[in-house]
Formats: structure tokens, C-alpha cells, sequence
């Protein structure tokens, strides 16, 4: 049974994440750039887009972390990811996937799945990408943007299914891949493979933001930066699921809607301390 994470762990990792600031290299899809790299800047890391073939490998290998989000996949780009992970590994640079739209289409799932293999540190996806990202058949094999069985392939970017549904899928992942694994929705979970932990943070109008998912993703490696261990892992990602989830739920109840929430998000990453998430009194 999963169990809520104890804010006591968010608020630690959130003061190591603070004192380090870390460099985070951002391989994202390009409608997510501006509100990832503000998310980062807000909440105290340093993003930066290197995204030339010619460049990757000596920005991931020099970065505290690396994200690899496929939602505008292309060939250059995919080809740019691949040195990019390849370096990250070489230089054990924790490396995080966000599987956008796994399991709707071939070209991106095929892609995701060969990625696995180079032993992502985490990875972040809504239920149906978790899903079809766990899935053993080949759920690619014919996929064309057709509306998968049971939330497996999503409605392109967004879920069919609730998080609640792919806790077994995540858990499974995170033993074959040896990743953390965040299956997001109302209620977050994170998990390692055995230990499960719920954060129940959040608000609905944040899925009617664009790149809210992407831009946790962005979140989630700037967290696992400098947590070497897999206990430190966990508690990394799972902080970062609380963090954006309290910081949502506060935004959301001073805006008028996906505008004003969006600044209001920011703002809230900001103003975020340790001893304010530790009491809960942000
Ligand atoms: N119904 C909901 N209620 C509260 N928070 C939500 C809800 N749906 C998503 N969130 C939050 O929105 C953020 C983005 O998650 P999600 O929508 O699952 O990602 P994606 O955009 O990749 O599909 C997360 O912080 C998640 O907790
Ligand atoms: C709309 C869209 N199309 C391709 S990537 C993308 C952004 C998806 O962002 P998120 O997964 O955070 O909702
Ligand atoms: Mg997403």
C-alpha cells in the first residue's frame, strides 16, 4: 500500500537541492521551453537548452543532470538525445526520461524503449505513458494515434487512464529499468520497485497549463542531481512530486484560472523553503 510522503523528506531534499543549485542540461520538446526553464530558475537550479548534435555530449557529461523529454521528437533531435545519454552514462550523470505520448505512436515508443537500456536514474509520465512504457508487448506494433485499450497509449499528450491504474505498471518498470519510477495524475506515485510512496498534492487546473507534466520532469532531474544512492533517488523524485504538487494546489487557490495560475506557480516555487514545506505553511 502506498503510503504519503512524509514532508519531513520533500523539505530535506529541497534544502540539498538549494545549497547545490545544480546545472541541468534540458533536452525538452519546444512547447514546453520557456515554462520549464522558469520552473527550474524559480525553484533555484540553473536549466540550459543545448540541443546541437555537435554540443550534447560535452554539455551532459559537464551537467548535474540530464532530462530527455520526447514530446517533439524528430531525427536530428532523437539522434542529438542518443550522444546526449551516451555521454550522461559515460560520465555517470543521472539522466531522467519523459515518455510524452508513449504508447500512442511507433516512432517515439520504439525510441523510449531502445533508451531504457542505458538505465535512466528516473522516469516521469502520466498514467497511460507509464503504461505503455511497461507494457511487454510491443504496444507500438500498429499504434498510429488510435486511443489505446485500457489508458495504455493516450489521447495524444494527456492520460486516458488514473494514476491509481498504473501503480503495478510503474512498479514493474522501476525493477526492468532500474529507474525511479513517477506515474503522475490527482495523486502522484513514486516508486523504486518496492517502496511506494503517494504524494496527494495538486490542483485539476494545472492540467489546463501546458507543460505542468514536462516542466515536474524538468523538476524531477534537477532533484536527482547529486542523490547517488537509490533511497536518495526515490526521495529525490518523490520530493520533487510534492514540491510541484503543494506549490500547484497554493497557486490554484489564489488564481483565476490557467493564466494567472501559471504565474502564480512560479512564484510559489520561489517563495518555497524547507521550514515552510516541513510545517506545511507555505
Ligand atoms: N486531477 C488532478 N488533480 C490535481 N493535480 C493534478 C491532476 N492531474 C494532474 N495533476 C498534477 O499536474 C502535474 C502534471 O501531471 P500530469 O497532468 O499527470 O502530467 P502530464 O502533463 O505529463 O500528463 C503534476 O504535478 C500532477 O500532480
Ligand atoms: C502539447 C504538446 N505536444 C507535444 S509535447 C506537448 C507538451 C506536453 O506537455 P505536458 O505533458 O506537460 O502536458
Ligand atoms: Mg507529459
Amino acid at each position: 500500500m502506498p503510503e504519503i510522503l512524509p514532508l519531513s523528506i520533500a523539505a530535506d531534499e529541497l534544502a540539498r537541492f538549494r545549497a547545490s543549485a545544480p546545472l541541468v542540461h534540458l533536452l525538452t520538446n519546444e512547447v514546453v521551453q520557456e515554462i520549464s526553464a522558469n520552473v527550474l530558475l524559480a525553484a533555484g537550479a540553473s536549466p540550459a537548452m543545448i540541443v546541437a548534435e555537435e554540443e550534447v555530449a560535452a554539455f551532459a557529461a559537464h551537467a548535474g543532470a540530464l532530462l530527455i523529454n520526447v514530446g517533439t521528437l524528430y531525427p536530428a533531435r532523437l539522434s542529438a538525445m542518443r550522444l546526449a545519454v551516451a555521454a550522461a552514462v559515460q560520465a555517470d550523470v543521472p539522466w531522467t526520461l519523459d515518455p510524452v505520448a508513449v504508447g500512442a505512436l511507433a516512432y517515439r515508443t520504439q525510441f523510449c524503449r531502445e533508451l531504457l537500456a542505458s538505465r535512466p536514474a528516473a522516469i516521469r509520465g502520466n498514467a497511460s505513458e507509464i503504461l505503455a512504457l511497461a507494457c511487454e508487448i510491443d504496444s507500438a506494433d500498429g499504434a498510429d494515434g488510435a486511443d489505446g485499450a485500457d489508458g495504455v497509449g493516450g489521447r495524444g499528450v494527456d492520460t486516458l487512464a488514473r494514476s491509481e491504474a498504473a501503480i503495478d505498471a510503474a512498479r514493474q518498470l522501476a525493477r526492468t529499468s532500474g529507474a525511479i519510477v513517477a506515474v503522475t495524475g490527482q495523486t502522484d506515485y513514486i516508486t523504486d520497485g518496492e517502496t511506494v510512496w503517494a504524494t496527494p498534492w495538486g490542483h485539476p487546473l494545472m492540467t489546463r497549463v501546458v507543460g505542468t507534466g514536462c516542466a515536474l520532469s524538468a523538476l524531477v532531474a534537477a532533484l536527482t542531481a547529486g542523490a547517488h544512492s537509490r533511497t536518495s533517488r526515490l526521495n529525490a523524485v518523490a520530493a520533487a512530486c510534492a514540491i510541484a504538487g503543494l506549490c500547484g494546489e497554493w497557486a490554484a487557490a489564489e488564481s483565476d484560472g490557467p493564466g494567472s495560475l501559471k504565474g502564480a506557480f512560479l512564484d510559489a516555487l520561489y517563495r518555497l523553503d524547507p521550514e515552510a514545506l516541513r510545517g506545511r505553511a507555505i
